[in-house]
């Protein structure tokens, strides 16, 4: 039998389109040559590209000649593929063999896929997923790979299978649907390597295992964001480049509430307010299509909400991006030994002697409270609120002979203290070698947002402290998160009505950070969406990247009641008490289908 050649020596000899051709193929290439020319290649398709080669018997009953049938697939445009056939006639046993060998050579090759499982969301985009899994199925098959074929039987259902099925004899996951359909594989996966891995989810900023499939997006959904990144909008094209197999790596992120308490995985975007009523209002009108987004848009440019919002966010070693010019933003930057800051409509930063120059650029629009702790010992305090309706929390402070220090929430003060402003500028310090996070579970009805402990307290069980606690029926988030050491970290405070990463994800895949793009202004909207067909377009609103924020948003809409959906790619969830959340960003974790 002849062997394929890995130094390109012919395997048989063909006529092709009337020449004599000998054809050869190796792990790279597959080429058909002229044989009366040396050297004149006349046809070279790249091995990767081959779906399957076949003998094929002659139709009249005489004739000698068989047929090797070699389909493969061709590249029509930037990210277009389409199938193609080539036919070269000779014997029969040419023909047998030469199939043979080009089929067992493609098997081997190291992308090729053996078994996929392929997912199915039947009521994504116009319910037409079924009918795309028919047309893509025979490609698959025309490769010799194996397919399981699973319908979703309800939302819930891909996650909840990815986390239990017995996966060992798969070697990749094709979903078909759209960015929620991505976002539920997606978790399944991922949740499945941590808990293999036997890590704890609730510990932000940990590195994760990454999924131990790879994944390929064919598009059934309205917006489809996450096929059209990763491959095409077009089935076939998605289909063909999963038999292709070559994949890379995505960003992804996880959200914790402030407790650490892991919350999702997402890998597409996150955002609140704009996007995320959009999202959440168009739920329920499906039926609409893709159309329900436009439908939404509107009704969500004449019912802008607006959020007072805190941010602080690591910046990257690698990538100190300044948040571009022009927001209705405070920042400072340098983040000294600077400690404490307190809410009221303008704020104050006090720096401790000795520590780094504080700069800051204000702008005088935003009406913004900003607190940048450097040390991870520091309380950072910050209010997005101007005027926060405040309470006062007796809490006691232990020391122990070690020095570590213990609080203890006593209560709260009388109801003449209550609501009690706080007027500009008053701020407490406390000393940054002792100073402790306080979180929001220490205190009563809320959440503690200004305070310090003081250093001077002496050993033992001592001292009674007061602490500004914002009233939960305001809305304000805790904001002395635990646990995150935020010596690199910036800060900015301001009104934006939505927030997001928007797209920008899927770009920063090797540079592990991810661009944050806050919109103040219906101009920026318009320019996000403007990057959304053109993720080139430049900055939008105040932008920076980071691989970590902290976000606090108040979660009230105006008649006073809890409701704030956090958009994760396709889907939502709904946050109902004022939170701080965390997100994590971590580069590589999904392995997806590409071109
Ligand atoms: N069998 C099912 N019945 C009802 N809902 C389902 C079912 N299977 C999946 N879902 C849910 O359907 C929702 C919509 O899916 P998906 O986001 O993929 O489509 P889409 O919203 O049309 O597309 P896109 O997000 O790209 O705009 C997802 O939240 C998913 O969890």
């Amino acid at each position: 039998m002849l062997q394929p050649s890995a130094s390109h020596e012919p395997l048989q000899q063909f006529t092709w389109q009337g020449k004599t051709t000998s054809i050869s193929i190796d792990e790279s290439t597959l080429c058909l040559r002229n044989s009366s020319k040396t050297d004149s290649k006349e046809l070279e398709i790249p091995s990767c590209h081959i779906l399957s080669a076949s003998p094929v018997e002659p139709s009249k009953k005489n004739a000698s000649k068989w047929t090797l049938k070699v389909d493969y697939i061709k590249s029509t445009g930037e990210m277009s593929l389409k199938t193609s056939t080539t036919l070269l006639q000779g014997s029969k046993e040419n023909c047998q063999s030469a199939a043979s060998d080009i089929n067992t050579l493609v098997k081997s090759l190291p992308n090729r896929k053996k078994s996929l499982l392929v997912i199915v969301n039947p009521v994504s985009g116009r319910k037409k997923g079924l009918k795309t899994c028919q047309k893509i199925l025979p490609f698959f098959e025309l490769a010799n790979i194996k397919t399981e074929v699973i319908v979703t039987k309800e939302k819930g259902h891909a996650s909840k299978l990815l986390k239990e099925k017995d996966l060992s004899d798969i070697d990749g996951i094709v979903l078909v649907g759209g960015d929620g359909t991505y976002y539920e594989v997606l978790n399944g996966l991922l949740y499945r390597a941590q808990v293999d891995a036997k890590y704890d989810l609730d510990i932000p900023g940990c590195d994760w295992m990454p999924s131990p499939l790879p994944v390929g997006v064919i598009p059934s959904g309205s917006g489809n964001g996450i096929a059209k990144i990763l491959v095409s909008r077009d089935p076939v094209t998605a289909a063909l480049a999963i038999v292709i197999g070559k994949t890379r790596g995505m960003t992804t992120y996880t959200v914790h509430q402030n407790s650490g308490k892991f919350l999702t995985f997402g890998g597409l975007l996150v955002g609140y307010g704009f996007f995320s009523d959009i999202i959440y209002k168009s739920e329920n009108r499906r039926t609409l299509g893709i159309f329900r987004y436009p439908v939404y848009l509107l009704w969500g440019l004449f019912n802008l909400r607006r959020f007072k919002v805190c941010i602080e966010y690591e910046v990257p070693k690698d990538n100190l991006t300044e948040p571009s010019e022009g927001g209705a933003s405070t920042v400072i930057k340098g983040g000294g030994d600077c400690s404490v800051i307190k809410g009221g409509g303008d704020s104050s930063v006090q720096q401790k002697e000795g520590g780094t120059p504080i700069e800051r650029k204000e702008d005088k629009d935003c009406a913004s409270d900003v607190n940048f702790g450097s040390k991870p010992e520091n309380i950072s305090v910050t209010s997005p609120h101007k005027e926060p309706v405040r309470r006062k929390v007796i809490a006691e402070i232990n020391r122990n002979n070690d020095g570590e220090s213990n609080l203890e929430v006593k209560g709260q003060n009388d109801a003449e203290d209550q609501n009690r402003k706080l007027s500009d500028g008053e701020s407490k310090t406390g000393d940054n070698e002792a100073a402790q996070s306080v979180g929001a579970g220490d205190c009563p009805n809320g959440s503690v947002t200004d305070g310090a402990v003081p250093n001077n307290i002496p050993k033992g069980p001592v001292a009674t402290v007061e602490f500004d606690v914002a009233d939960n029926t305001n809305g304000v988030a805790a904001t002395a998160v635990s646990g995150v050491d935020r010596k690199d970290w910036k800060c900015i405070t301001g009104t934006y009505i939505s927030f997001g990463t928007i797209l920008h994800l899927f770009e920063l895949t090797e540079t592990e950070a991810v661009e944050v793009i806050l919109c103040n202004t219906v101009g920026d909207l318009k320019d996000v969406f403007r990057n959304l067909v053109n993720p080139n377009n430049g900055p939008v609103g105040t932008t920076f990247k980071t691989r970590r924020l902290l976000l606090e948003v108040p979660v009230v809409n105006q008649d006073n009641e809890m409701e704030m959906a956090l958009n994760c790619d396709g889907d939502y969830i709904i946050l109902e008490t004022p939170i701080a959340i965390q997100i994590c960003i971590q580069s590589g974790l999904m392995n997806v289908f590409c071109c």
